[in-house]
């Protein structure tokens, strides 16, 4: 059966019949040769980039004995519980629980008795409740490095825990409840069991580091990191050789195409602004109200704000080579897809935009998070007030989402005042030039034996802001694993880290003490710095 195109009807001459034939033959074939070409182009570029990274990163490194007693990880999580249990809390920049940070620095000077006792370890207070660590290294003349932490936690909503947020509860010798688990005392008690250990192992680090736990990370930092970083700069420190603090979980099932865990180092991080809307109204009787409250504007103006969220950004920024460094290791399909986001860029786009996660790293987010309004139940209001805070795409700047914030809401009744902002992070190396990154990734590997390790930017804020003028080198990254299911317990309820994650974060940061001494061998970090060390 001869398929008849609409062409070759009778009613049209034969040659043109021929011609018009042959035409349509010829642009099939062009396309085929074009999809041909781009799906060779596709596969090229994802497998040059394969070829390129794994010659730059080698091999995963040789598994490791050189660890923390597992035997003693149920006596350190008690010890990670029983810090939970003092509520260091901080609501506002200028209100904290005091008193519960001064609880919590004699609880960790009885728990950890070898560090606080040794010749090599100065302990110092700095702005009466952050603490300042000085390991004291055996050979001199090595940029000292910092490890960073912080020892404040969020509020919390009682009711929706099921164990008390500040009850230092182990569920069945598996899990550790409460607030900071993992954000951020996870971080501390990991850190100074891994210090404990090493001294107790009676190792002396080589080169001089710093352990700063700041006590006010979740409400600036002003008062902690800065004022630890005022006191390195008298001191003379003019340069850390890196600085680690807090960032990305190692996140288990949630990059598609691969099943094996992703441990995203940040080497750079979002922007932010912290943005006070307010409208002020006349005050009157409920009765005879006016046609628009102070509280009705303001709405109006938060929901325009919600329903529309600043453009996507996915791209634009340093995220790109994230999916770059991830392709060598997922599957050919997603391979293809990571090497080449100039082309699938809008389909990634838009699959990354359907889960709050990972919709934070295509845009700069909008969160509203206060709101006041109102005094009585039969006053209309005289103020209604709001507080949006931004984080934002390292491809945006603050003016920039500032004006587009005036531009959505477009009323002059609404006033904008900018409480706090920063711009993104410079990025950190990251390539295979850069020592201190692949020692950190090496360190990962070592303990997330299964781990893809690759650059990200961080899409929270830390105090790693404070320590920017004395290194390039800042990485964050947290040494423990989340699922998707867990990432709700960030700032919400029911946090919680298992004994067995607590352990690989100990044993992350011993490792991390040992490999950075490693650098000091291999010559990489001599250069002068503060005499007094
Ligand atoms: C392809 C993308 C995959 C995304 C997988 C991401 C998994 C990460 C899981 C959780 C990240 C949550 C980070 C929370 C950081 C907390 C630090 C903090 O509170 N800082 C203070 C602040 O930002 O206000
Ligand atoms: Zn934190
Ligand atoms: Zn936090």
């Amino acid at each position: 059966m001869t398929v008849m195109f609409p062409w070759m009807r009778r009613g049209i001459p034969r040659r043109c019949r021929c011609l018009l034939h042959s035409a349509v033959q010829l642009l099939c074939c062009a396309f085929a040769v074009f999809i041909f070409a781009l799906l060779f182009i596709l596969f090229f570029r994802a497998i040059l980039i394969q070829h390129r990274l794994d010659v730059e990163l080698g091999a995963r490194p040789e598994e490791t004995k050189d660890l923390v007693d597992e035997a003693r990880s149920m006596e350190r999580a008690e010890r990670l519980a029983g810090a939970l249990k003092i509520p260091t809390i901080s609501y506002k920049t200028d209100q904290q629980e005091t008193q519960a940070f001064h609880t919590l620095h004699d609880y960790l000077q009885k728990s950890f008795p070898i560090i606080h006792s040794h010749p090599a370890v100065k302990r110092e207070i700095v702005n009466e409740l952050s603490l300042l660590y000085t390991v004291h290294g055996t050979k001199s003349g090595n940029i000292p490095y910092l490890l960073a932490s912080h020892l404040d936690v969020v509020p919390v909503n009682e009711k929706g825990w099921a164990h008390p947020p500040f009850g230092g509860f182990i569920a069945n010798n598996t899990y550790i409840y409460g607030r900071g688990a993992i954000d951020d005392k996870g971080g501390v008690l990991g850190i100074l069991e891994a210090l404990e250990y090493l001294l107790e192992q009676g190792y002396r680090p080589h080169r001089t580091f710093f352990i700063a736990f700041g006590h006010d990370e979740e409400v600036s930092g002003k008062r902690g990191a800065q004022e630890i970083a005022k006191l390195l700069q008298q001191r003379g420190i003019k340069e850390l050789d890196f600085v680690l603090d807090e960032g990305f979980p190692v996140s288990d099932e949630l990059i598609p195409g691969t099943s094996r865990p992703v441990a995203m180092v940040g080497v750079s991080e979002k922007g932010t602004a912290t943005v006070e809307l307010s409208v002020t109204g006349t005050p009157g009787h409920s009765s005879f109200p006016p046609a628009e409250s102070a509280i009705g504007i303001l709405a109006a103006a938060l929901a325009r704000l919600e329903h529309n969220p600043l453009p996507s950004m996915f791209g634009y920024g340093p995220e790109k080579n994230m999916f770059e460094y991830i392709a060598p290791h997922v599957s050919s399909f997603y391979k293809t897809v990571y090497s080449n986001l100039w082309f699938f860029g809008k389909m990634m786009e838009y699959k990354m935009e359907s889960q709050p996660i990972t919709n934070a790293f295509v845009r700069t987010t909008t969160a509203i998070t206060l709101f006041h309004g109102g005094v009585k139940e039969n006053i209309v209001p005289p103020s209604a007030t709001a507080v949006v805070n931004f984080r934002i795409h390292p491809a945006q700047t603050v003016n920039e989402v500032v004006d587009y914030t005036r531009n959505i809401i477009a009323d002059p009744r609404v006033q904008l005042k900018i409480k706090r902002s920063r711009e993104s992070h410079p990025v950190s190396p990251h390539g295979p030039h850069s020592v201190q990154y692949q020692m950190v990734s090496t360190s990962i590997r070592q303990i997330f034996r299964q781990a893809i390790v690759v650059p990200a930017v961080f899409i929270a804020n830390t105090d790693t802001r404070w320590y920017l003028n004395f290194t390039t080198n800042l990485y964050r990254f947290l040494p423990t694993m989340v699922k998707l299911s867990d990432v709700p317990r960030y700032h919400g309820n029911n946090e919680r880290i298992s004994v067995e994650h607590f352990h690989q974060a100990v044993n992350f940061y011993y490792r991390v003490m040992k490999n950075a001494d490693l650098l000091i061998l291999n010559g990489h970090t001599t250069r002068p710095f503060a005499a007094e060390l």
